[in-house]
C-alpha cells in the first residue's frame, strides 16, 4: 500500500504570546481521507495551534507545508452564518467564492443529510444552536474542501444532538474522503471519531502522544476491548490534571 498523501505537515513550530510559550517544536501531519483529533486541556493551545495550521496565526518559527491546490474550509466556535441570509443563501455565499454556487444537487443533499432540508428558507435567529452548528458544518462542506478545520463542533450540545452530529461528520466524510481536523476536549468523542488523534499537554507545549485508531469508524464500539485501552490511555494522561483540580477543591471546603 502506498502512502496515503499528505494533506498538511507542521514542522517545528514554536509559538509564544510574551513570556508565555505555549507551543514548543511541535510536529504533527494530517494525511487525505482522515480525522484527525486534536485533543488537549483548557489552555494547553489547541485553538493557537488551529490558528496557525490554518494561517490566520503567524508561528515564531517552523514550517506550515501545504499541498499545492488545496482547498480548507473552517468551522470555528464563534457562529459566523450570514445573519441576514436564509440557510441555502450562506451555503451560496460561500460556494460563490469557489465557483460552486450551481452545484444545487450537493446543497440539497447536504440540507437533507442534516435534517435541514425544511429550514433551507429559515434565517440562522430562526435556527436552533445545534440545528446552526449543523448549518455550519454543512457549509463548510458545501465548499468541497480537502480539509475542514472544526473547532469543538460539540461544545455545549445535548447528548442526542451530539451524536448525531458525530454521526453526521463521520456519514459525510466516509462518502466524500474530506480530510478533517477536530478540537476536542472529550477522550471518548476522539476514540469513536478520529483515525489519528494528537493529544496536546500544557506542561511540556508539544505533543505529548499520538495514537492511531484502525477500526473502520462505524463498526466501534467503545467497549471493545482494544479502544477501551485506548481511551483509558487517553485519560490517563489527564489524571494529573485531575488531581491538581481535587487538590484545590479541598481546600475549598475550608473556605465555606
Ligand atoms: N492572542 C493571544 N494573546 C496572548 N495570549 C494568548 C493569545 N491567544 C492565546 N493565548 C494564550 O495561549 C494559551 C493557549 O490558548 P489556546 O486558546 O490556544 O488554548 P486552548 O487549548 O484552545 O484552550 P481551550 O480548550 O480553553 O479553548 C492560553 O494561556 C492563552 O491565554
Amino acid at each position: 500500500m502506498t502512502d496515503p498523501q499528505k494533506i498538511l505537515e507542521l514542522k517545528a513550530i514554536n509559538k509564544s504570546f510574551k513570556e508565555l510559550v505555549v507551543l514548543k517544536n511541535l510536529n504533527l501531519e494530517i494525511n487525505s481521507e482522515e480525522i484527525c483529533c486534536l485533543l488537549g486541556p483548557s489552555g494547553s493551545g489547541k485553538t493557537t495551534l488551529f490558528k496557525i495550521a490554518a494561517g490566520l496565526e503567524k508561528a515564531d518559527s517552523g514550517q506550515i507545508i501545504k499541498a499545492p491546490g488545496n482547498r480548507f474550509a473552517y468551522v470555528f466556535q464563534a457562529p459566523r452564518l450570514l445573519p441576514w441570509k436564509t440557510a441555502e443563501e450562506n451555503l451560496i455565499f460561500v460556494q460563490e467564492n469557489y465557483g460552486l454556487e450551481k452545484e444545487g444537487k450537493l446543497r440539497k443533499l447536504l440540507f437533507e443529510l442534516s435534517g435541514l432540508i425544511r429550514f433551507k428558507n429559515s434565517y440562522p435567529h430562526q435556527l436552533s444552536g445545534g440545528m446552526k452548528q449543523r448549518l455550519e458544518l454543512i457549509r463548510a462542506f458545501a465548499i468541497k474542501p480537502d480539509l475542514i478545520f472544526l473547532d469543538e463542533p460539540f461544545k455545549s450540545l445535548d447528548l442526542k444532538t451530539k451524536f448525531n452530529l458525530r454521526k453526521l461528520i463521520s456519514l459525510i466524510q466516509r462518502e466524500s474522503g474530506i480530510s478533517i481536523f477536530l478540537i476536542t476536549h472529550d477522550p471518548e468523542e476522539a476514540v469513536m471519531l478520529a483515525d489519528r488523534i494528537y493529544v496536546l499537554a500544557a506542561e511540556t507545549t508539544g505533543i505529548k502522544a499520538e495514537i492511531k485508531i484502525e477500526q473502520k469508524r462505524e463498526q466501534r464500539k467503545i467497549s471493545d476491548p482494544k479502544l477501551y485501552r485506548k481511551l483509558e490511555y487517553l485519560r490517563e494522561i489527564f489524571t494529573d490534571l485531575v488531581s491538581d483540580l481535587e487538590y484545590q477543591t479541598s481546600e475549598l471546603k475550608n473556605l465555606f
